[in-house]
C-alpha cells in the first residue's frame, strides 16, 4: 500500500502526544523469540508496517502468534517450518525490511542453520553486512552467498564463543551476534559492539530468559553462553526518533506540545541536542513541555565559529535524527552544518526543502549547510515524494510549517515508521488528510 498525505500548514499545535513503542528495539526483541520454545510476551509493539512484516514473516515460519491486545502478543517458536525459510516466498518478505536480517543469529544459534535474503530497509546508502558475518562466522559458522539469488545462508554443528573484536559498532549486528553468542558453547567477548538503549534492553530481555550477559551498556560485552533460554515478559521503550521528531514539530511550528512518557533516562544527548538549536525544553516527570517559541537561535561552538551537529554510534547522536534537525534549522536564527558521517544517501532530499525556500547549500552526500530564516520567511507548500522514513518525516514536518497547501507522495516510507501519525497529528490539530 502506498499513498498520499495532504497538508494544509501554517497552523499552530497544541496539545500531548505519546510516543510509540520504538521500532528498532522491537525489530531486535522480535527476532529474539526464536530463541526459546517458550512463550514471549511483548508488550508495546508498534503497530507498523515493518514491524507488522516480521510478525507476518515469524508466523510464516511456524511461530505461535497470539494477539492479547493493541500492541501486546504473545509468541511460541517450540516448532518452525524451514521450508518457508528457504522458499521464494521468504526471498521476497525477508528482503522488504531491514530487521529481518536479525532472524539469522537465533536461527543459527538454535538450529544450527540460518538463511537470509538480502535485507531491504531505506535506500541510505550502502549498508553492509560484513559485521554481522564476521561476528557470526568467528564463533563457528560457515558462511555461504549466493550472488544469483542474493541469499546468505550460515551452517553450524555448534558455535564457540571467544573474543570478537568488531571492525565497526554496527547496531544490529551486534543485535545478531549478542543473541547467537547467548547460546554457544563458552564464553564471548565483544569489544567495539553498539550499546545504544534498544541493545540494552534486547541483552536486559536476554538475561530474563536465563542469559548471562555483562557490560551491557558497554562496548564490551561478555556473554557466558547458556544451553537453553526461557520465555519471558518484555516491554517496549518509547521510540526515541519520534521523540526528536516531536520537539522538531513544536519548534518549526511554534506548537506548545507536551510529550509524554519519554523514558527521558534513555535519551542521551538528544534532549541537549535540540537545545542547541535554540529550542526550548523542559523535563516535567517524565515529559518533555515544549513551550510555544516565536523564533529560536541556533549556538555557535564556544570559538564562536559555525555550530556542526553530526551522527555518531550511541552515545553519540543517532543519525536517524539528523534530517529532523536539518529542517528544524531552516526556520532557526543562525547557521549549522549538518555532517551525516555514516550513510551516504541521506541528505539528498535537501533538494525539496530549497524548492520549499529553505536556504540550504548541499556541500557533499555527507554535508549540508543551513542558513536559518528565523521564522521570519516561511516554507511554501510543495508537491513532494518521501526518500525515506525519517527525511519523509522531516518533510512532513516541514509541510506542517509551511504556508499553503503541500502534497506528499509514497507516504508508505512515513507508515513503515509511524503509527498513525495523522491521527495522532490530528489529535494535536494538524490539517492533514490521507488521500
Ligand atoms: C533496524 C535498525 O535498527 N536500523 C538502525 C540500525 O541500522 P544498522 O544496524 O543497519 O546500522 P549499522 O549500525 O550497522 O551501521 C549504520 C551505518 O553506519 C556505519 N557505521 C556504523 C558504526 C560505526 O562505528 N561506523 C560507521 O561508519 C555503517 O557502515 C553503516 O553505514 O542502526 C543505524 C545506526 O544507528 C540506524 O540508522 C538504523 O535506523
Ligand atoms: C534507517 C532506518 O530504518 P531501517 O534500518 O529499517 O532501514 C531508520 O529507522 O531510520
Amino acid at each position: 500500500m502506498s499513498g498520499t498525505f495532504q497538508i494544509r500548514g501554517g497552523k499552530r499545535l497544541h496539545g500531548e502526544i505519546t510516543p510509540q513503542g520504538a521500532k528498532n528495539e522491537a525489530l531486535q526483541i522480535l527476532c529474539a523469540v526464536l530463541l526459546t520454545d517458550e512463550e514471549v510476551r511483548i508488550k508495546n509493539i508498534p503497530d507498523i508496517h515493518d514491524v507488522n512484516r516480521l510478525i507476518e514473516i515469524l508466523g510464516d515460519f511456524g511461530v505461535k502468534v497470539t494477539k492479547n491486545g493493541q500492541g501486546d502478543f504473545t509468541f511460541k517458536a517450540d516448532k518452525v517450518n524451514f521450508d518457508y525459510i528457504k522458499s521464494d516466498e521468504f526471498k521476497k518478505d525477508g528482503a522488504k525490511l531491514r530487521g529481518s536480517i536479525m532472524l539469522m543469529g537465533p536461527m543459527l544459534a538454535r538450529y544450527g542453520e540460518a538463511y537470509m535474503p538480502t535485507p531491504g530497509g531505506d535506500k541510505i546508502g550502502r549498508r553492509r553486512l560484513d559485521t554481522h558475518f564476521q561476528g557470526l562466522v568467528e564463533l563457528g559458522a560457515e558462511f555461504n552467498y549466493d550472488e544469483e539469488e542474493y541469499f546468505y545462508s550460515l551452517k553450524a554443528k555448534e558455535l564457540r564463543g571467544k573474543f570478537i573484536l568488531l571492525e565497526e559498532a554496527s547496531v544490529t549486528g551486534t543485535a545478531n551476534i549478542v543473541m547467537a553468542a547467548a547460546l554457544a558453547k563458552g564464553k564471548t567477548r565483544i569489544y567495539n559492539a553498539a550499546c545504544e538503549p534498544y541493545l540494552q534492553q534486547l541483552c536486559k530481555m536476554l538475561n530474563r530468559m536465563g542469559a548471562n550477559i555483562s557490560g551491557i551498556g558497554s562496548n564490551l560485552l561478555t556473554i557466558e553462553g547458556v544451553e537453553h533460554l526461557r520465555g519471558t515478559e518484555h516491554t517496549m521503550l518509547p521510540d526515541m526518533v519520534e521523540i526528536g521528531s516531536w520537539i522538531g514539530l513544536a519548534a518549526m511550528t511554534k506548537s506548545e506540545i507536551t510529550i509524554k512518557n519519554v523514558n527521558w533516562s534513555q535519551l542521551g544527548v538528544i534532549p541537549n541536542t535540540f537545545r542547541k538549536l535554540g529550542i526550548e525544553l523542559e523535563q516535567s516527570n517524565d515529559d518533555i513541555f515544549i513551550p510555544a517559541q516565536e523564533n529560536y537561535r541556533i549556538q555557535k561552538f564556544i570559538d564562536g565559529s559555525i555550530l556542526t551537529i553530526s551522527d555518531a554510534p550511541w552515545p553519540g547522536f543517532t543519525p536517524d535524527l539528523l534530517s529532523i534537525i536539518l529542517v528544524v534549522a531552516t526556520q532557526a536564527k543562525g547557521s549549522l552544518l549538518v555532517h551525516q558521517k555514516m550513510f551516504e544517501s541521506r541528505l539528498f532530499f535537501v533538494d525539496k526543502l530549497i524548492d520549499m525556500g529553505a536556504q540550504i547549500i548541499l556541500c557533499d552526500p555527507h554535508r549540508a549547510t543551513v542558513i536559518g530564516l528565523n521564522q521570519e520567511a516561511p516554507l511554501r507548500g510543495t508537491t513532494m515524494v518521501s526518500p525515506d522514513i525519517r527525511a519523509g518525516n522531516a518533510l512532513l514536518i516541514a509541510a506542517l510549517s509551511a504556508e499553503g497547501k503541500s502534497i506528499i507522495h509514497n507516504i508508505e516510507q512515513i507508515d513503515r515508521g509511524y503509527e498513525n501519525i495523522d491521527g495522532r497529528l490530528k489529535a494535536i490539530g494538524a490539517d492533514i488528510e490521507r488521500i
